[in-house]
């Protein structure tokens, strides 16, 4: 028995697991904001209330996880609590500190390994670095998406390309190993052993279009030689199916980390993208990776990924992030525009700060619903067929990313998705 199933984007959602941004993100000065992959520094107060708002309406709709909950559920356990301080120190060769971490109950430890452990000034050695931390904080937990996906009934647990990340993928791991309610058929790929910095792969790179057609961003997060990898596992998953695999090649930009910066599906037959990537004039290349029935693998370019995958049986009418004016379709990629998630099909969450991408949402049929609306009880989401909330997110956006970015589903219903 599995707990976990996912084959597509817009799929029922049943499950979902978020975390809420606490004082890890307030860890960070200007001078560090960008190593610690923030586009600028975020105010807590804020950023925690309108993360709030993104939660209330999930909680409307599905099943909603606290990442934190379930690391500290599986703490309780002696031995697991061992293996993850030992592999949590490891990281930060940091040996010294596993007693310390190991004396505390499972909810402060889950605290100290989020929040991080500071330094303690008790040698000349320590006194002297300039290293605060002992265990840094993890200030991007908030964007659970890339940390693993659940693809079919079973996992990938990210290899994160920037080292203040791997943190966060080691709680992933261990909630998918030791979770009861998160049980699966297993890995198809193992980040945190398998990965280097050669072999990475994130989860905000990873589109389940179906069951079998993916689509996976090669970007400054994801290496060719993990999708090569990932396709070699897939040749055993679908014996005598046919699977699709496009690579879409993205430029290593800060407002292109991940595919689904770019493009995100909306509905069974729609997507929300960027127009110049997409369909205008600096068209991403797509590489069509085909595992045959028979085993067989062929790689072929193709013209642009909506033509490709209409080949496929999953044509996709696109609504452009932004509207028309070439600057506000910059402007608005910038802040997530196109990163929308979807509880149902045709049922999404964006941020209400990209109003031009919202107004051509509603131009495509979508009835537009602010944040508030949903939790006053203003607005019933049974009620309409497409729906676009817009939750509060100017602030949260700054953090570099969106509400895709802020979602780990790891339970869909299924959906026929191709024609
Ligand atoms: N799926 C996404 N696009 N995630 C955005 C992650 C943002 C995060 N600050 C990072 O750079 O890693």
């Amino acid at each position: 028995m599995t707990n976990v199933r996912v084959c597509s984007e817009v799929g029922v959602l049943e499950k979902v697991v978020i975390h809420s941004p606490g004082k890890e993100i307030e860890v960070m000065t200007p001078e560090t904001a960008q190593e610690v992959l923030y586009n600028d520094i975020l105010t807590l107060p804020v950023v925690a209330e309108d993360h709030k708002g993104l939660k209330n309406v999930l909680k409307k709709v599905t099943r909603v996880y606290e990442l934190k909950d379930l690391l500290k559920d599986i703490l309780k356990n002696e031995e697991v609590k061992r293996d993850f301080v030992i592999t949590i120190t490891a990281l930060e060769r940091r040996a010294d500190i596993a007693d310390y971490l190991m004396s505390l109950p499972p909810e402060e430890l889950a605290d100290a390994v989020v929040c991080g452990v500071e330094e303690r000034r008790d040698s000349l050695e320590k006194f002297l670095s300039n290293r605060n931390y002992a265990l840094p904080p993890l200030p991007n937990l908030y964007f659970t998406r890339d940390i693993s996906v659940v693809f079919r009934g079973k996992v990938i647990t990210g290899s994160m390309a920037n080292k203040v990340r791997i943190g966060e993928a080691v709680i992933a791991r261990f909630i998918y190993k030791h979770h009861p309610e998160f049980k699966s058929e297993g890995f198809i790929f193992d980040g945190i052993l398998e990965g280097n910095e050669k072999v990475t792969i994130e989860g905000g790179d990873f589109l389940v279009l179906d069951k079998n057609v993916v689509a996976i961003g090669v970007s400054e997060r994801t290496t060719p030689s993990s999708i090569d990898i990932f396709v070699e596992r897939m040749k055993k998953e679908v014996v005598n199916e046919e699977f699709h695999v496009f690579a879409v090649v993205l430029p290593k930009e800060r407002s292109t980390i991940h595919l689904d910066m770019v493009f995100t599906m909306v509905d069974k037959d729609k997507c929300v993208c960027h127009y110049p990537y997409l369909l205008g004039k600096e068209k991403l290349r797509v590489i069509h990776i085909n595992i045959m029935p028979s085993g067989k693998v062929s790689l072929e370019e193709e013209e642009s990924l909506l033509d490709a995958l209409k080949k496929v049986g999953i044509k996709l009418e696109p609504i452009i992030c932004g509207g028309s004016n070439p600057v506000n379709q910059k402007r608005e990629q910038w802040l997530s525009g196109t990163n929308f998630f979807a509880f149902a099909p045709g049922k999404i969450i964006g941020y209400a700060c990209n109003y031009n991408t919202f107004k051509e949402l509603e131009k495509a049929g979508f009835k537009i619903v602010h944040v508030n609306d949903i939790v006053k009880d203003k607005v019933n989401l049974d009620d309409y067929e497409k729906v676009a909330v817009g939750i509060e997110g100017a602030e949260l956006a700054r953090g570099g990313g969106g509400v895709r970015c802020m979602t780990m589903p790891v339970k869909r219903k299924p959906i026929k998705i191709r024609s």
